[in-house]
Parts: structure tokens; sequence; C-alpha cells
């Protein structure tokens, strides 16, 4: 045991299906102090974060919209470690949350998708000249990461891949930052894929799903009853390779989002991807 203050931690988006999780995660961990719960959504201002999370014990950390004022309070106090803030809200938010933070010196763990490749640079350039720890993670499950390094294994030997990425249908943005992230793994090893055979007519637009990187093709499927499913499916003469990676409960990622807000204090700028921080 070490006698070391606990992190603080600001949830943002504590009230939606991760915050939820996240504040659970933060809560029972014993080096992590929950000291702020932000959510836009006007039904849950003022409720615990705690009990609308599930807990049996409320944390007496009540749902705010307020995030300005809550970053200025944990900037401010001068005691212990800096703190973090944990962002699961929505595309349309996330990059003005993040440069808040920052302005702020709380180091942002992001799990929100639907940043731009333009935006994240301008967040890394922003964390840089500020000097602060900033992790930007599409996905925080271990067995997503593993997949990405199959995949990258496996392009090694197959010319055509295409990614179908399947979520619940609440899913703001598509395709999902993984397939986004996974696209761009296999684009970084230097090599076009799917070379066409033929000249392909689209009869209804969108049939062949989205252009991703390096002529990979992203497929996205929104349901009821799914949670976040990704597909990568290798193709040659005479054989298919598929790898799948299914997530039956949010909590998969809680491992992930720990170690990020471990990770994000050491850091001095921004990070991209948890395979990054294993
Ligand atoms: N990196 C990863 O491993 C994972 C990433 N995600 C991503 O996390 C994000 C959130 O997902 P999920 O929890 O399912 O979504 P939810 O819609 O369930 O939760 C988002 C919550 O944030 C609130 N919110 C929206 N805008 C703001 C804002 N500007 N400030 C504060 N709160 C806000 C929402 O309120 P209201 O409902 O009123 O809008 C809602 O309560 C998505 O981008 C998703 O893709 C999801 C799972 C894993
Ligand atoms: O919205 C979700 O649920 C998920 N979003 C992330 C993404 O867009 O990749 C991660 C995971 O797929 C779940």
């Amino acid at each position: 045991m070490t006698n070391q203050a606990p992190i603080p931690v600001i949830v943002n988006g504590a009230a939606g299906k991760m915050g939820r999780e996240v504040v659970k995660a933060v809560a029972q961990a014993p080096d992590l102090n929950l000291v702020g719960a932000i959510d836009s959504s006007p039904q849950h201002q003022e409720k615990d974060a705690g009990e609308l999370a599930g807990l049996s014990e409320p944390l007496e950390v009540p749902i705010t919209n307020q995030l300005e004022p809550m970053l200025g309070y944990v900037a401010g106090e001068r005691q212990g470690p800096p703190g973090v803030i944990v962002d699961f809200t929505h595309p349309d938010s996330v990059y003005d949350n993040i440069r808040s933070a920052i302005a702020y010196g709380i180091r942002p763990v992001v799990g929100t998708t639907g940043l731009s490749p333009e935006q994240i640079e301008d967040l890394a350039d922003f964390a840089e000249k500020a000097s602060t720890g900033c992790l930007i993670i599409p996905n925080f499950s271990i067995g997503m990461v593993l997949l990405q390094q199959a995949a990258v294994a496996a392009s090694q030997y197959f010319d055509h891949v295409e990614i179908i990425e399947l979520h619940h249908n609440q899913k703001a943005d598509a395709p999902s930052g993984t397939a986004i992230q996974t696209a761009q793994l296999l684009g970084e090893l230097g090599k076009t894929f799917n070379p066409a055979l033929v000249q392909e007519t689209e009869k209804l637009a969108g049939a062949r799903g989205s252009q991703a990187d390096e002529g990979i093709r992203i497929h996205s499927v929104r349901l009821p009853g799914l949670i976040a499913h990704q597909e990568v499916i290798f193709g040659a003469p005479g054989q298919i390779y598929t790898l799948r990676h299914d997530t039956s409960d949010r909590a998969c990622y809680m491992p992930g989002v720990l170690l990020a807000i471990r990770k994000v204090l050491a850091l001095k700028s921004l990070i991209y991807g948890l395979e990054k921080i294993l």
C-alpha cells in the first residue's frame, strides 16, 4: 500500500451508458476519487451519480451540467495529483470538452468517438503546447487490441479485406471510431487493398459501404439487441479468414479506462490508441 493521495476524477457523460459504468469502476478503485459527474441530460440534474449508476450507497456526487466551474474547482486543488476527466459524451461536444480540460490542466481520457483527423491533430498540438497528457482511445477493450494486432499480421498475406461493424441503434456516429482506427492501422502498412477486378456500380447508394484508408471498405449495421461487434474479413482465392470481436457487457471497457486514468498523469502530450499504453 502507498500513502499517495487518490487521483481526482471527473466523469463527463456520467448519466450515459458508458458514463454510469465508469462512475461505478472509479468508485470501486481505492486509488481514484470521483470528484465530479457532468452530464447535459436535463432529467438527471442533481441526481446522485452513484445511485444512478446502480450502486447501493450514494456517492454524494450530484450530476451537474456545469463543466467549466467543475474544471476550475478541481484545477484549484493544490494538494495531491492533478485531476483527470473521463469523457463519454457525444461526437458534437467532445472536441470542446477536451480543449477546455487541457486549458485548465485537467488530463482528458477520451472514449467518445467521432473526432475528425484534423481535430485530433489540433488537439495534439494544443496538448503538446500545454505539456499536458491526453489519451484518446477509440476502444478500451483488450479483445479489440488483439483483433487489430491479428488483422495487421494477416494483412501482410491478404490483399483483400473489408470491415463490418455492428452496434446498438442509439449510436450517433458511423462508422464506429474502432472501425476507422482498424482501417488506419491496416492502411499504415503501405499497401493498397482491394484492387478492383470489374467496374462496380452501386444501384443503391452506400451498398458497398464507406471507403476508408487504402481502399478498405467499412460497413455499419445498427440494430437494437446489439452492443458493439466488429468483423475484419480477409479474402483470397479459395479462402476466407474472419476475425471477430463481440462485447456482451460494457464492463469489458473498464480495465482499459482505469489503466488510462492512471497512465495519463505521466504523459506530456496526446496519445491515440490503447495499444500504445499497454
Ligand atoms: N472508446 C470506447 O471504448 C467506447 C466508446 N464509446 C463512445 O462513447 C460515447 C458515448 O457512448 P454512450 O455512453 O453509449 O452514449 P450515451 O448516449 O448513453 O451517453 C452519453 C451521455 O452524455 C450526455 N451528453 C451529451 N452531450 C453532452 C455534453 N456536451 N456534455 C455533457 N454530457 C453530454 C448524454 O446526455 P443526453 O442523453 O441527454 O444527450 C448522455 O447522458 C460515444 O461516442 C461512443 O461511441 C462507447 C463505448 C466504448
Ligand atoms: O458507441 C459504442 O457503443 C461504441 N463506440 C466505440 C466506437 O465507435 O468504436 C467503441 C465501441 O465500438 C462501442
